[in-house]
């Protein structure tokens, strides 16, 4: 017999249906033509607006010609769904071309979220896009605010990513570099005087052309403005400042936070964060809204958009200089800022007390057979054939090496502080395999990169779950560790990982399997690579 609650809930939950068509387009988000990936003609991709609890399908054709594809609906945590994470290697095959695959999954969840391609590093090619959650009908956000905004973060760059991803391949080494440009809502400014004569002669740079002109938000004097603010970068940490305004903080990776005060809101790869901003300024004129990269020693212009007050002219200059942003260097005020986050009072979801298991990572840059890389615990992970999810339901023990990584490292024998004494490393497809519904605490170490007296900052993001310190993706600090403690209830395959696009694919990721046993029947569309 059917209960009158499941009735109820049939008839509520809603469904939100998305055809996409992904395919290579000329496009100059930054005045500078090059391809890029787009969905249904644009990039950033449209965006997924839904409510918690519906079901979001995603039928997408890959149009790419000759490219594999593959997205991930990032903090989606896909309960009841692993096949649907979209991670090429760890929950399906990739999408070939001119094939059409369906992603199914609930919105469990109100908040903000973001989507990215996940197969090679297609995400940098401009395949990325917003997930925005509602709260049910009837339930008040627990802060009011008059409109809601969203704002995607990214950074550009002008080579391709294969061109990209060969560099970080080669022997010598070449890396991607710092990107030359950052883009609000897929719109920057290159300096076109900077490419070659002949490209500007080609018209390969156009600093008129409209779709680079910046991002304006519109703004109402009086009015307080959410805005959701979520990165994507390649590469780039970033600070955020609405010129002459405070923020207010109040959620992060779909998570309400205390409410804090802000003037540049930190944001690394990955993240999301909702603010709260007043209209409360001069409203006869404009105000830049700027990105600029900090923990890297900037290459990159600052990224611009205009605070719009109406009734000026969106695309009127401010008569101020855009802010040039915090010393890049300046880790201690990142770290006093990941510091500053607290669940929000009547939103706390306490931890479990003690972890059942402690692994710790070690977070290096090193070589393999001369070619550079990135290892956690001295592994560097190459994801195998067969999806880890198809390989550990059929019980595939040939698709990847069984036996486990290491837990830890010789802590007393190496100093995070100086270059490696020996910077070889081994490739990997082997995984942590955690016991269902098991508390781990996962405590990241970062060291010294190959390069002397230098540390990156590296964000980290997990597949399949939230974590606690907050959300689902946490930087690293130079030098710095970060604790994470999360619970292995979602059965399925999960990736960890590094979200700098290059660091990924040069190994700095880790894979978890928790309840495979408990993981429904696999869709077969996310077979057909590897073993089966
Ligand atoms: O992975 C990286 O490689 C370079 C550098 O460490 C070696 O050239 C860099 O800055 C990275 O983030």
């Amino acid at each position: 017999m059917t209960e009158p609650a499941e009735i109820f809930s049939s008839v509520e939950a809603r469904t939100v249906y998305h055809k996409w068509e992904v395919k290579y387009e000329i496009k100059s988000p930054d005045c500078y033509k090059k391809l890029v990936i787009t969905i249904n003609g644009r990039s950033p991709g449209p965006t997924i607006f839904a409510q918690q609890g519906d079901t979001v399908f995603v039928e997408l054709k890959n149009s790419l010609w000759t490219e594999n594809v593959a997205v991930h609906w990032h903090g989606i945590r896909q309960l009841g769904t692993p096949w649907s994470d979209g991670a090429e290697g760890v929950t399906q095959c990739p999408i070939l071309p001119g094939e059409t695959f369906i992603y199914r999954f609930v919105v469990d969840r109100a908040g903000t979220y973001l989507y990215h391609g996940h197969y090679g590093m297609q995400r940098a090619a401009g395949l990325y896009g917003s997930i925005i959650v509602s709260l049910p009908e009837g339930v008040p956000e627990p802060f009011s605010y008059d409109y809601d905004q969203n704002i995607i973060l990214n950074d550009w760059y002008h080579a391709s990513t294969n061109e990209q991803a060969a560099g970080l391949s080669a022997i010598p080494f070449v890396f991607v570099g710092e990107p030359q440009s950052l883009l609000i809502n897929g719109r920057g400014k290159y300096n076109c005087s900077l490419s070659t004569a002949s490209g500007s002669a080609a018209g390969v740079c156009n600093t008129t052309n409209p779709e680079c002109s910046p991002y304006s938000l519109t703004v109402v004097p009086g009015k307080t403005y959410r805005l959701r603010i979520g990165s994507l970068t390649s590469l780039s940490a970033l600070a955020f400042e609405i010129e002459g305004h405070d923020m207010t903080v109040v959620e992060a990776d779909g998570n309400y936070v205390e409410p804090f005060a802000i003037r540049n809101l930190y944001i690394y790869s990955g993240e999301t964060y909702s603010v709260l901003v007043k209209a409360d300024q001069d409203s006869s004129r404009n105000y830049w809204a700027t990105i600029n990269v900090v923990a890297r020693n900037p290459a990159t212009p600052t990224g611009l958009a205009i605070f719009n007050y109406n009734p000026n002219h969106p695309q009127k200059q401010p008569p101020t200089a855009p802010a040039t942003g915090p010393l890049w260097n300046d880790t201690a005020s990142r770290l006093a800022q990941s510091l500053a986050f607290r669940a929000r009072q009547g939103f706390i979801n306490k931890p479990p007390v003690t972890a059942d298991r402690v692994i710790v990572l070690l977070n290096t840059q090193n070589k393999i057979d001369g070619h550079f890389k990135w290892s956690l615990n001295n592994l560097s992970l190459i994801l195998p054939q067969t999806p880890y999810l198809v390989a550990l339901k059929e019980n595939l023990t040939g698709a990847f090496a069984q036996d486990p990584p290491p837990d830890g490292y010789d802590v007393a024998n190496y100093d995070i502080h100086s270059l490696a004494e020996n910077v070889n490393a081994t490739s990997s497809n082997r995984i942590y395999r955690l016991r269902f519904n098991s508390t781990v605490d996962v405590i990241l170490q970062n060291a010294n990169s190959m390069t002397v007296k230098n540390s990156e900052t590296h964000p980290w993001h997990l597949h399949g779950h939230d974590f606690w310190v907050h959300g689902n993706t946490a930087p690293l600090h130079p030098y710095g560790w970060t604790a994470l403690r999360f619970r292995a209830d979602n059965p399925g395959v999960w990736a960890f990982h590094c979200h700098v696009e290059s660091h990924f694919y040069m190994g700095m990721g880790v894979v978890f399997e928790e309840g495979i046993e408990k993981v429904g029947e696999l869709p077969s569309s996310i077979r057909g690579c590897g073993e089966s």
